[in-house]
């Protein structure tokens, strides 16, 4: 099965087309405080950009659940990640409030980061960096993951230029990329080629 991937800090309507282009399985909307965040707004016009085929995941930092299923219920995302501090009683709220599929984000400090179990459909495992909820643009040690027991997103510092090493290495569910398809701050087209492709040929 082919390794899914994630587009994430979608900020113009030309992201939208750029990813309808190359078809990536999920794009990201980043609604926490990021030189990547974007309003309701934004997102409402983002995803009536994006192909259908495409889900929006919404990503949030310890957002208070009422604020998180207004904008469910607005239709900008269809799935919801959660990339802060999030607990298990939070998670089980904000589930009884929305049927949306939910992404828990956990940092990787230590081993111990991968072994804890989360009330979420998925995890997603990113780089732990002080002051800094993600987006980071920085990996970290992947030998940690061999404490995971269920199908996870791997995130932090990916690009082309790892990619295939980070797959062979820890074979993720799906990957999940932000800073790696950018330059200068926006996403670029030709940094997502170069990601699809190796996705393209990356069997688990
Ligand atoms: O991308 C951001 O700015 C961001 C801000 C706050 C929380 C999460 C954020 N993005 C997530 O960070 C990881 C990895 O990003 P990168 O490839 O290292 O830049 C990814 O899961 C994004 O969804």
């Amino acid at each position: 099965m082919m390794v899914k991937v994630k587009i994430c800090g979608l900020k113009r309507v030309a992201d939208a087309e750029m990813l309808n282009e190359l078809r990536p399985d999920f794009a990201g909307f980043i609604f926490a405080p990021s030189k990547r965040q974007i309003s309701l707004e934004q997102a409402l016009q983002i995803r009536a950009a994006l192909i259908d085929a495409i889900p929006a995941v919404g990503v949030f930092v310890n957002e208070p659940i009422e604020n998180i299923v207004a904008i469910v219920e607005s239709r900008a995302i269809q799935i919801v990640q959660l990339h802060g501090d999030e607990d298990n009683t939070y998670i089980e709220e904000l589930g009884k409030r929305i049927t949306l599929p939910i992404i828990k984000a956990v940092a990787v400090k230590d081993a111990a980061d991968v072994k804890k179990e989360y009330a979420a459909d998925i995890l997603l495992y990113d780089t732990y960096q002080s002051g800094m909820a993600g987006g980071t643009g920085k990996t970290f040690n992947w030998d940690l993951l061999k404490e995971a027991t269920h199908p996870f997103f791997l995130a932090g510092g990916l690009h082309a230029g790892n990619l295939e090493a980070a797959i062979q290495k820890v074979q993720p569910y799906a990957v999940d990329i932000s800073s790696g398809v950018e330059t200068d701050g926006v996403k670029d087209f030709e940094k997502i080629r170069a990601v699809m492709e190796i996705i393209g040929r990356s069997i688990k």
